[in-house]
Order: C-alpha cells, then structure tokens, then sequence
C-alpha cells in the first residue's frame, strides 16, 4: 500500500513543497509550490487546503528552529502526518558524510548530495561510477565535491546573488543601482555587479571541478539546483545539469530507504 508523500526543503529564503503519489524515487508529482518563509502561516489554509492527505513527510531545513516550528504547526493542522527532518549523519543512502563534524553540514546540501547521486548511478546502468559536483544556489551557494565512492569530500560556501549585491550595497557610497546583465565585458554599474557575482560564483564552480577532476582522476558528473541555478545555468563552462527537483529527489530516495529498513 502506498500512500502520498509530502517532502519540504526550508531554505533561508524559501520554503519550497512537493507532494508525491509514494515515497519512492520517481514518484508522480501531484502538486508543489513554494513560500517565502514570512508567508509560511499561509500554507494549511491556502495551498495545501485542497489537497489529498501524505501518509508520511520527510523534509530539511537550515533556516532555524523557529521556522522550523512554524512549519510544524501548519503541517499538524492541515495533515494527520508527523513532521521528521533530515538529520545529516556520517552517512546515508550512498553518501559517506567526510565533514570534520558530520552533523554540521547543512540538512539541504547532504540530501542533494543523495539526490544527485541515486541520478547520476540512474543515468548509467551497468557502468562505473562517477564522481559529482553539486552546486546549489539559493540563498547561499554551496559548491559540492563526491567521489566515485559517494565518499562527501568537501564543499564551499559562497554568498548568494542576493547577499552579493547587497553587501556591496551597504559597505559602499555609489553601488545603488538596479539589477544590470550578465556581460563578458560590462560597461556601466548595473552589469558589472550583476555580471561580478555571476561570475564569482561560476569561477568557484569551475576550480571546484578542477579539483575534483586531478583528485579522482575523471571528469565529474556536474549537477545544479536552488531557485537561482536558472541565473547560473547559462554562464556555466562544460555540461552543468539544472535539475529542480535535486533536493526533493533526495528526500524521496532517504524515505524509501528509511521505510525499506
Ligand atoms: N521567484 C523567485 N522567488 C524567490 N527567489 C527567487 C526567485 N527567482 C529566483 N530567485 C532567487 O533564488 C534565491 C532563493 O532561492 P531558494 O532556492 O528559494 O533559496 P533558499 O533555498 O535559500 O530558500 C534568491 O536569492 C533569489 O535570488
Ligand atoms: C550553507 C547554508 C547556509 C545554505 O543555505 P541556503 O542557501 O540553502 O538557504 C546551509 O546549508 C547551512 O546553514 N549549512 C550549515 C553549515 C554548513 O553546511 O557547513
Ligand atoms: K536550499
């Protein structure tokens, strides 16, 4: 018997939800949507007011307990289900957490990281492993490195389109200008910034890659997700896939495991 399943993925700007036909990998998407966090009180009586109750949920949040709280309460009012988070540990369905203390990572980036890999083993039947990046670009941006193993060797933490600029912002006198474009060679405020963070965040991606690809001997399986990678997508050297759904992929393969077990 298989029941729907509601994942959540709580961000520092968005909470963003999904509700699936099961909890497995490849489940049929019966409806998503996404809030900013000051709307989250919205939820059981707007969007999700109509529709069919989860038997279960599973989701990740790094924007604090508070939100986290608040995403409780709608959730219990509106489903007969039980809130449970990811809780990043040394290691979990395929990936192997190196982090100095695993259960520091960011909930958001450890199921990504099992999204991208259940993907990239999907995507080649039969053959080897490969290693990934994965970027996810959100309010932050963090630069994932994965070995053939599925072995998390490390990542980076970069500010986000939004925090970029208005850093700029608030440390200058003159940097108050509207959102520009992405130019090889910008030649007024607006672009330089726009195009300044775009590819501060593309070169970090691309030595990332580097490192991965002398580290384990193989060109990387590349893979971007967060309510920026559109921005990013069309900047990005060599073969990025922009997959949406990277993080809901992840909680749906954790959630079958965790029932399977
Ligand atoms: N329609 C949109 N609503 C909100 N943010 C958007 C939208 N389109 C692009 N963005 C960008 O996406 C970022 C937020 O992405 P998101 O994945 O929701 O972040 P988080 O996971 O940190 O909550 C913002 O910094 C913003 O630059
Ligand atoms: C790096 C992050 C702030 C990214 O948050 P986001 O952009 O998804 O809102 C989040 O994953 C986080 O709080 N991580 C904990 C610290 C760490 O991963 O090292
Ligand atoms: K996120």
């Amino acid at each position: 018997m298989s029941s729907p399943f509601l994942a959540i993925d709580i961000g520092n700007t968005r909470l963003k939800w999904a509700l699936y036909d099961s909890a497995r990998p490849g489940a049929a998407l019966q409806a998503q949507g996404a809030e900013f966090l000051d709307h989250i009180e919205r939820l059981a009586d707007g969007p999700w007011a109509d529709l069919p109750s989860p038997g279960s949920m599973l989701g990740c949040v790094v924007a604090g307990d508070a939100v986290r709280r608040r995403a409780e309460e709608q959730i219990v009012e509106r489903f007969d289900c039980t809130p449970r988070w990811v809780m990043p540990s040394a290691g979990e369905a395929g990936i192997v957490n190196g982090y100095d203390h695993p259960t520091r990572l960011g909930a958001d980036r450890f199921v990504a990281m099992i999204g991208a890999r259940h993907r990239m083993l999907a995507e080649r039947p039969g053959q080897p492993p490969r290693p990934m990046v994965v970027v996810l670009i959100g309010t932050a941006v963090t630069v994932e490195a994965i070995d053939t193993e599925g072995k998390f060797l490390g990542g980076l933490i970069l500010p986000g389109h939004g925090i970029m600029l208005r850093a700029l912002e608030s440390g200058t006198a003159g940097l108050h200008v509207p959102t520009g474009e992405v130019r090889e060679f910008p030649t007024n405020t607006s672009d330089a910034l726009t195009s300044g963070g775009t590819y501060a965040i593309a070169g970090a991606v691309e030595r990332m890659v580097q490192h991965v690809r002398s580290h384990c001997g193989m060109e990387p399986a590349c893979y971007m997700t967060g309510g920026a990678g559109w921005k990013m997508a069309p900047v990005m050297n060599g073969h990025f896939e922009l997959v949406e759904s990277l993080i809901m992929d992840g909680l749906l393969v954790i959630a079958r495991e965790r029932a399977a077990a």
